[in-house]
């Protein structure tokens, strides 16, 4: 992490803790309801009503702020080129560990933005959906390297975000299944030109190869979810345990086996060993080191609590 220098001019992070964090929310109403929540939040996660009202209200204000902010930047440009006004999609990256609680923070997002007047519309996409087909994969020998960056078929991710930032009214891309762990043959997710796009993945703030683009270079903000490797690993055994008890015993599921031919045991060390293999591996090699490149970074300790948050101020 950046450490501070001496001369005063320290950094150009701040930190807050979750108490100054969530005074920031100001007047930001609070109009998700439980049961709404419940929809939204992933398996085993115990995200509540108080972390929406603490932590992502404030979340929303800022980046409603951030979207006006950046819509007059644009005007600016335009003005400039003499061209007409066009929408432009905001678009914020949303990053972190396997079992982190990306999809959580995205869908709340999704629907906590979508709830202000100058922005009604958003859009959430998954990069799972980017993943080469298993069949490539294994024909690749990197099946056992699914969510590494290069079981990605980044050149059409890069491609798809950088169409919606150029106005595109309406792309289609491919769809993945946890359910299958697959690509799904012939799917493919709509999605039309919104007010802000959400893209949330493991990898989306890596940087570019030489003399490539990333994804993140489209980013017009970005968040980090963030939790100690330890906390992480057992959020993700609990959530696979719990998957056993719910997904997995459906007869389409891949991981259908783990729920009717191998015992608790059996399963955990299951789980622990793909962790171990693939998910912390990917985690300290490829994740890890893209946090200091978020906006924001959201600290997480014990049953998923935020507890401090970190933004990037210039
Ligand atoms: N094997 C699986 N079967 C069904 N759903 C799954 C499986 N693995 C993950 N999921 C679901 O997919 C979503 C994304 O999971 P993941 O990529 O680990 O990110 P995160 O936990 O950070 O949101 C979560 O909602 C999770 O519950
Ligand atoms: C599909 C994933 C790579 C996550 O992808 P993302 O949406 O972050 O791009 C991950 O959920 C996964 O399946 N990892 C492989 C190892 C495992 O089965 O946990």
């Amino acid at each position: 992490m950046y450490q501070p220098t001496k001369n005063g001019f320290s950094t150009p992070y701040v930190e807050l803790d979750r108490q100054a964090w969530a005074a920031l929310r100001a007047a930001t109403p609070l109009s998700l309801t439980e049961a709404e929540l419940e929809e939204l939040r992933g398996r085993a996660d115990p995200t509540s009503l108080d972390d929406v009202r603490d932590i992502y209200l404030p979340l929303s204000r800022l980046l409603n702020l951030y979207v006006k902010a950046t819509r007059q930047r644009h005007g600016a440009v335009r003005d400039f080129l003499g061209e007409d006004d066009r929408p432009v999609p905001f678009i914020v990256g949303v990053a972190g560990s396997v079992a982190v609680g990306k999809s959580t923070t995205a869908r709340l997002l999704r629907t906590l933005l979508a709830q202000w007047p100058d922005h009604p519309h958003v859009e959430l996409v998954s990069t799972d959906n980017f993943l080469y087909p298993n069949a490539v994969l294994t024909e690749r020998g990197i099946m056992n390297r699914k969510g590494f960056p290069e079981s990605y078929d980044r050149r059409a991710l890069v491609r798809f975000v950088s169409e919606m930032k150029a106005g595109a009214p309406k792309l289609d891309i491919p769809v993945y299944s946890h359910l299958a762990y697959d690509i799904v043959p012939g799917a493919v997710q709509t999605v039309r030109r919104p007010d802000i796009l959400i893209v949330e993945g493991i990898n989306v703030l890596q940087p570019p190869s030489a003399g490539r683009l990333a994804v993140a270079d489209f980013f017009d903000f970005s968040i980090y979810v963030d939790a100690r490797v330890e906390h992480i690993r057992s959020w993700y055994l609990e959530r696979f345990l719990e998957l056993r008890r719910t997904a997995f015993s459906d007869p389409r599921s891949y991981f259908h086996s783990m729920a009717t031919s191998v015992d608790e045991e059996e399963a955990r060390a299951f789980a622990m060993n793909t962790w171990r293999t693939i998910n912390e591996v990917n985690l300290v090699e490829n994740i890890v080191p893209t946090r200091g490149r978020a906006t924001l970074v959201l600290y997480k300790g014990e049953g998923h609590r935020v507890r401090r948050v970190r933004l990037r101020k210039t």
